[in-house]
Parts: C-alpha cells; sequence; structure tokens
C-alpha cells in the first residue's frame, strides 16, 4: 500500500496556496466545515413527505435588504450569496457561480435537492463528498476543490466550494486536439502531486479523470467529485455488507467513466491507491494523443480491453510519456510504478518525463499555455505548381465564379444555415451567391441532385469545394470527405461508409491557420480541427474557407 507524502506536505506546507490562504477564508466562515446539522438543527439529509414540485433556484439574495452586521455571520443561508449562472450539472445537483455579499468573493455552491437525492439513493455519495471535501479543505490541501462550508434549507442542500473559473480539463485537451510535451509534463506532475496528497491522507479518488480534474483562474488544478472516494482505513472493497457500502453502485453501471477504470475494480471490485495511479496512465495517454487508451462502442468492450491490457500508442506519441503509461498500466496494481514507494511517489516523480519540472516550486510556476502537439511532418511536402488533381474544368469554373462574386464583398448578413434554398444571401450589389447567375446555380444544384452521392448529406447545399482530408484528434487521423458548402457549411463524412460523420460550426469567429503545405487548422471557439491535405493543397482549403467566411462574415473577416 502506498502512504505517506512527508516531501510533499513539507512543501505544501510552508506556503499559502492556489487562490488565497485557506485559514484567512476558514476563519470568515465557521471554523470547520458546518455540519449540516450545526446550521439549523435538522439532519443534513432526512426523509421528507411528497410535496408539490420543488421550487425554483434560490434567487438572487438582496444585499439592500440584509440587516447590518458586524462581518459574516456564523451560520450561511442563501442570503448571504447572490446567485449567479449555473456553471454546471450533476446528475443530482446544480452547480451555481454565487458572490459572497460580505467579502465579494466568488464561490461555486453546489445545489443538491434532497428529495433527489433519497430518491435516487445517494445519501451516502453525499456524505462521503462532504467528509472528504471537508478533510482535505482542514489540511489546506493544494490541488483540490476546497469546501469552505455548507448548510441547508428544508429541500436543499448547500456546498459552498471554490471556483474553478477555467472549469474542466477535458474541452482543453478537445480543444487541441492533444498537448505538448511541456503541457503534458506539468499536468501530469500536478495531477501525480495531488495523488500523493490525497494517497498521504489516506484517501483514494477512485473517479479520477480529466471532467474530474477543474482548473482555477490561473490554470492549476483543482480535482473534484469525491462522491466515490474512500477514506481508507481498513480493506478497501467496493462491496460492503450492505451491499452499498458507500460507493457508488457503479460494478454494473459505470456513468461515462468506464475508460479509466482499473482492472481490479473489474476483477476483485476492490480499489486501493494503485488505482488512481492507472487513472493517471490513462489521463496521460490521453492529454498525448488526445483519447483515452481504452476505447470501445460499449462498455463491456471497454472492460475487456483494460483486462486484457489492450492498447496502442499511435504514432509520434511521446517516447518519454509512452514509458511512463507503460509503467502505469499495469494489471498487477503492487508492480505499477510508484506503488513500492513509501515516501511519496519519487519514482514517478523522478521519471524522465517530467525532468526539468520544478516540483517543489509548481504552485507558484506560471502554467504552460495549453498548445497543441504538432507531430513532425514526414512526408516531403512540395508547393502545388499545378491544378487541384480532380477538378475538372466545370468545377474550376465554379470556383472562378465564386472568387468573382466574393470579390464584390457586398454586405449580406450571416444567412441561416438550413437549406440551399434558404441560405443564398442576395447581394445587395445585384449578384447571387454564390454563383452570379441564378439559372447557373440551380442548373449545377440540380447536377450535384443527380449525380453527388454527398447530396442529401450535405441538406441540399450547393458544394462549393470538397476533397479528402485526414482529420486529427490528437494522434489520431481518420480520413474524411470534407465539403464546403454555401450556408455557410462545413460537412465531413466517412468516405467509405459514406456517412455523414459531423460539421465544423461556422461562426463569425471561424477562422483557418496554414500550417504547411499539407496541414492545416480551422479554428472554432470549442475546438481547434487539425485537418491535412495529403496532396499539398492546405493553402487552397484556408482560401476558400476564408472568402466564403468573407462573404457571410463581411464585418468580422481579416481580409
Ligand atoms: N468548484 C467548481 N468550480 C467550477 N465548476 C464546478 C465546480 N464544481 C463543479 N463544477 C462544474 O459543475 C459540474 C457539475 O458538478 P457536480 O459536482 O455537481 O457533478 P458531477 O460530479 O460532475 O456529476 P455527478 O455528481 O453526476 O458525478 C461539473 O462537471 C463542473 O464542470
Amino acid at each position: 500500500m502506498l502512504t505517506g507524502c512527508k516531501v510533499v506536505k513539507n512543501v505544501f506546507d510552508s506556503r499559502n496556496i492556489v487562490s488565497g490562504s485557506p485559514r484567512f477564508l476558514w476563519s470568515e466562515f465557521p471554523p470547520a466545515v458546518v455540519e449540516p446539522s450545526n446550521c439549523n438543527g435538522t439532519p443534513a439529509i432526512q426523509a421528507v413527505p411528497p410535496q408539490p414540485p420543488p421550487p425554483p433556484p434560490p434567487q438572487q439574495a438582496k444585499p439592500q435588504q440584509q440587516p447590518q452586521q458586524q462581518g459574516p455571520p456564523n451560520k450561511r443561508t442563501t442570503e448571504d450569496f447572490i446567485f449567479g449562472k449555473i456553471i454546471g450539472e450533476g446528475s443530482f445537483s446544480t452547480v451555481y457561480l454565487t458572490k459572497d455579499i460580505h467579502s465579494s468573493r466568488e464561490y461555486a455552491i453546489k445545489v443538491c435537492e434532497k428529495r433527489h437525492i433519497i430518491r435516487e439513493k445517494k445519501t451516502e455519495y453525499v456524505k462521503r463528498e462532504r467528509d472528504v471535501l471537508n478533510a482535505l479543505s482542514s489540511a489546506g490541501a493544494p490541488f483540490f476543490v476546497k469546501l469552505y462550508c455548507t448548510f441547508q434549507d428544508t429541500d436543499r442542500l448547500y456546498f459552498v466550494l471554490s471556483y474553478a473559473k477555467n472549469g474542466e480539463l477535458l474541452p482543453y485537451i478537445n480543444k487541441v486536439g492533444a498537448f505538448d510535451k511541456d503541457c503534458t509534463r506539468f499536468y501530469a506532475g500536478e495531477i501525480l502531486l495531488a495523488l500523493e496528497y490525497l494517497h498521504g491522507l489516506n484517501i483514494i479518488h477512485r473517479d479520477l479523470k480529466p471532467e474530474n480534474i477543474l482548473l482555477d483562474d490561473q490554470m492549476h488544478i483543482l480535482i473534484t467529485d469525491f462522491g466515490s472516494a474512500k477514506i481508507v482505513n481498513q480493506v478497501e472493497t467496493l462491496n460492503g455488507a450492505d451491499g452499498s457500502n458507500g460507493a457508488r453502485p457503479r460494478r454494473n453501471s459505470f456513468v461515462g467513466t468506464a475508460q479509466y477504470v482499473s482492472p481490479e475494480l473489474l476483477t476483485d471490485k476492490t480499489a486501493n491507491f494503485g488505482s488512481d495511479l492507472w487513472a493517471l496512465g490513462c489521463i496521460i495517454y490521453q492529454m498525448v494523443s488526445g483519447l483515452p487508451p481504452f476505447r470501445a462502442r460499449s462498455e463491456y468492450k471497454i472492460f475487456q480491453k483494460i483486462l486484457a491490457l489492450e492498447y496502442e500508442f499511435p504514432d509520434g506519441f511521446d517516447a518519454d510519456a509512452q514509458d511512463l503509461v507503460q509503467k502505469l498500466l499495469v494489471l498487477d496494481a503492487s508492480e505499477r510504478l510508484g506503488a513500492k514507494d513509501t515516501n511519496g511517489y519519487l519514482s514517478i516523480r523522478s521519471h524522465k518525463l517530467f525532468e526539468g519540472l520544478d516540483f517543489e516550486n509548481i504552485l507558484t510556476t506560471k502554467p504552460p499555455t495549453i498548445s497543441p502537439y504538432l507531430p513532425v511532418p514526414t512526408a516531403n511536402y512540395r508547393v502545388p505548381d499545378h491544378l487541384e488533381p480532380g477538378l475538372n474544368s466545370q468545377r474550376l469554373l465554379e470556383l472562378d465564379d465564386v472568387a468573382t462574386t466574393i470579390s464584390c464583398s457586398f454586405a449580406s448578413s450571416p444567412a441561416s444555415t438550413t437549406s440551399a434554398s434558404t441560405t443564398v444571401p442576395t447581394s445587395t450589389k445585384g449578384y447571387t451567391y454564390p454563383l452570379r447567375d441564378p439559372a447557373v446555380r440551380a442548373s449545377r444544384l440540380a447536377a450535384q441532385e443527380s449525380s453527388s452521392p454527398y447530396h442529401q448529406m450535405v441538406e441540399g447545399n450547393l458544394i462549393l469545394k470538397q476533397g479528402i482530408v485526414s482529420k486529427r484528434k490528437g494522434l489520431f487521423a481518420r480520413r474524411r470527405m470534407l465539403m464546403l458548402t454555401e450556408g455557410p457549411r462545413l460537412f465531413y463524412a466517412d468516405p467509405s461508409t459514406m456517412t455523414l460523420k459531423g460539421e465544423i460550426p461556422w461562426s463569425s469567429t471561424l477562422s483557418t491557420e496554414v500550417r504547411n503545405f499539407k496541414i492545416f487548422f480551422v479554428h472554432t471557439p470549442n475546438r481547434t480541427y487539425y485537418l491535412e491535405e495529403s496532396d499539398g493543397y492546405a493553402l487552397e482549403w484556408c482560401k476558400a474557407i476564408d472568402e466564403v467566411k468573407n462573404v457571410y462574415y463581411p464585418s468580422t473577416s481579416s481580409t
């Protein structure tokens, strides 16, 4: 069993951590997490008789109606906070951004409906989350969401938590596709230190995944979701005598986290500290490659792959990261790297992947900007010096027309994106986009309808440019037919199965970036699409997309 992390504790004890000193903040609130029963004399969670539909979410407190106080009250209520936007929703909770009216500090308040908790039998889950957060917050643990206090009213429980301003880690991985090595090193390092700390307090998280790793305003991690956690004092088993044992009943119902579950949880229904290290291995793999290592269409198949240790490293996977992942994704938990360390995870810390990372000062280190990992191009890129393959003269004429029309730079408002008939903006100068002659456009549309197998997939819009590209997510690439149409729309389909796979969402902020002759990016607010055109026509794609953008979003286009 892995215990103790003296080195880490010493480091952390010596500083004020993350967003403000926990001691200072605690002094503003009840000195320890207030047991709900202390707040207003009623038990934390109790059965309530059936009632009318639950009341609406907490209303904004009205500071001006508050009685004058000498500092904040000892017992908190919703009146002490201004409730702002919803920042997240769990299966039985809603998380609000709030502001403490006394200190003006921002907090995330997790609101749980008691009736829902009881109906869903989540009482143990909620209690465990409170207990673990309390233990961590009392210890002043960095890298974790802090629980400042809890309170309740008749219908709800309230957890006042530190606000992780930058949300979850997962969208950051998805946005860039895969982290570069600096980012992987940094975030893997912080997660490792968090686990050292957690395990040093004899707590196993048991549900570590990128969705449960939040980011504060400085982009340092704040781990959350301790409903599945376990404070270890004896044998850690998920299956207690009563069949519930306080653990989330997930043996047959892993909710979206099957990818990170350790083999021992599947075989023995036991979790140990090494189970979190397994999850760390999965997360490092995902940061480097873009996807978790064990993937399949069903949970059952994912479990089979986990038990068979069936996963692969895609081309371009960093060698140091690969070595560490291989040492963490080991079926026998006692053989995982770090499992035999008695003084923190020193063997993991000294792994080559972490070379150069200043663990001791990581909290005061500015996290690296999250940047995509760009595999070194392997092929020779040539400057295209002839016409685009596959384009016949008819198609070229179409593009000519598009370019001519666009160069008129008429002022049209962004069109709706539903169908060809409604998406053709009319120029104020008498031109019709995309072809000057509506009759020509109509005949090309008719030709497309009768000859293009993609006509339905693009919802009947006229295809302005299409071609095979490799669409990458991290280190994984898929062959796709990319189609730029009126609308504007950017569809992609699987050319072998002839199925529509998705669409790159257009908005005024969509932009392109050419990386080299083959590789280009399409940036959208939530994701950067990494596309590779194997014949070297990346620039042509960007030009076409930019030109179409000029037409539909003339005021936001830079050219
Ligand atoms: N302290 C916080 N700061 C910022 N966002 C948060 C915070 N806590 C939770 N969230 C956001 O709210 C969402 C819901 O969180 P919550 O803890 O209620 O549920 P969950 O753990 O994601 O789901 P479940 O309880 O069903 O497993 C999270 O996914 C997260 O994005």
